[in-house]
C-alpha cells in the first residue's frame, strides 16, 4: 500500500502552552491541573489552566498599552487573518539589538496585498526552553514606515516589540498612533521568507489586554 505524505497545508508558528514555558520576568507562570478524571464514576477528563495573557504566542490588545484602548475581544478579528510577508533577519547584524529601517526596507515588498501583515524572524532557532533577556526589538521608525504603506499588523518572534527594559514603549506607541495590531512570540524555525496566508485569531477574552493565539501560515 503506498502512503502519500501530503505536504502539510498549514505551518504552525505557535509556541506550545505548557508548564515551565518561559514567561516575562516576574509575570504569572503557566499552571494547569485536572478537575475531573475518567473513572468508573466519571466519563470525562476536564482540566483548568491559568497563565499570563502574554504567555507564548499572543496578540496584544490596545488596552495593554492604552488605558482607553480596545480589549482583545473588541479588536476586529479580520486583522489577524489574511495575506502576510515573513521577513527573515536571522542572519542580520543588528544595531542596538533593534530591527531598523536600514536593515529591513529592501526586504519588504510594498506593492503586494501581503504588505498588510509583516512578520519578522530574528532567531535562527527559537529559544523554546529559555527566556532571552536580549531579544531583538522593532524600531518605531519601521512601524511608522510600514503604516504609511498600508501595513495593519506587525509580528515578531521576540516576546515584545520594545526591548525588555523599555519604559517609553516607543514601538507600542507607534502601533497605537497607527491603530495597528501586534503578534508576539511567533516561532519561525524552518519557515522561509516569503508570502503566506496568516491565520492567528485571538480568543474573545472580554476586557483583557492580550490573548494567546494559535498562529498558522498557509503557503501561497
Ligand atoms: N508579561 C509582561 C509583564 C509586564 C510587562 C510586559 C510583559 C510582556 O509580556 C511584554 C508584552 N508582551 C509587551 O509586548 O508589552
Ligand atoms: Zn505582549
Ligand atoms: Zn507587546
Amino acid at each position: 500500500m503506498t502512503t502519500h505524505f501530503t505536504k502539510p497545508q498549514y505551518i504552525d508558528i505557535s509556541q506550545p502552552l505548557r508548564p515551565n514555558i518561559p514567561v516575562w520576568p516576574g509575570d504569572t507562570e503557566y499552571h494547569a491541573q485536572s478537575k475531573w478524571k475518567i473513572d468508573e464514576h466519571c466519563p470525562v477528563n476536564v482540566s483548568f489552566f491559568s497563565c499570563s495573557t502574554h504567555t507564548g504566542t499572543h496578540a496584544d490588545a490596545p488596552f495593554h498599552y492604552d488605558p482607553e484602548g480596545l480589549a482583545i475581544s473588541e479588536v476586529p478579528v479580520d486583522i489577524y487573518i489574511g495575506p502576510c510577508q515573513v521577513i527573515d533577519l536571522s542572519n542580520a547584524v543588528f544595531n542596538n539589538n533593534s530591527i531598523d529601517l536600514l536593515l529591513c526596507q529592501s526586504l519588504i515588498d510594498l506593492d503586494k496585498p501581503s504588505i498588510e501583515r509583516v512578520l519578522f524572524k530574528t532567531y535562527k532557532v527559537f529559544p523554546v526552553e529559555t527566556w532571552d533577556n536580549d531579544f531583538i526589538s522593532l524600531h518605531f521608525e519601521v512601524i511608522e514606515w510600514l503604516a504609511s504603506h498600508g501595513c495593519r499588523l506587525v509580528g515578531v518572534d521576540s516576546p515584545s516589540l520594545d526591548h525588555q527594559a523599555s519604559k517609553t514603549l516607543d514601538a507600542h506607541n507607534a502601533i497605537k498612533r497607527n491603530k495597528m495590531a501586534i503578534l508576539e512570540g511567533l516561532v519561525f524555525d524552518n519557515v522561509p521568507a516569503g508570502e503566506y496566508q496568516l491565520i492567528a485569531p485571538p480568543l474573545k477574552l472580554n476586557g483583557l489586554d492580550s490573548s494567546p493565539v494559535r498562529a498558522l501560515l498557509q503557503p501561497r
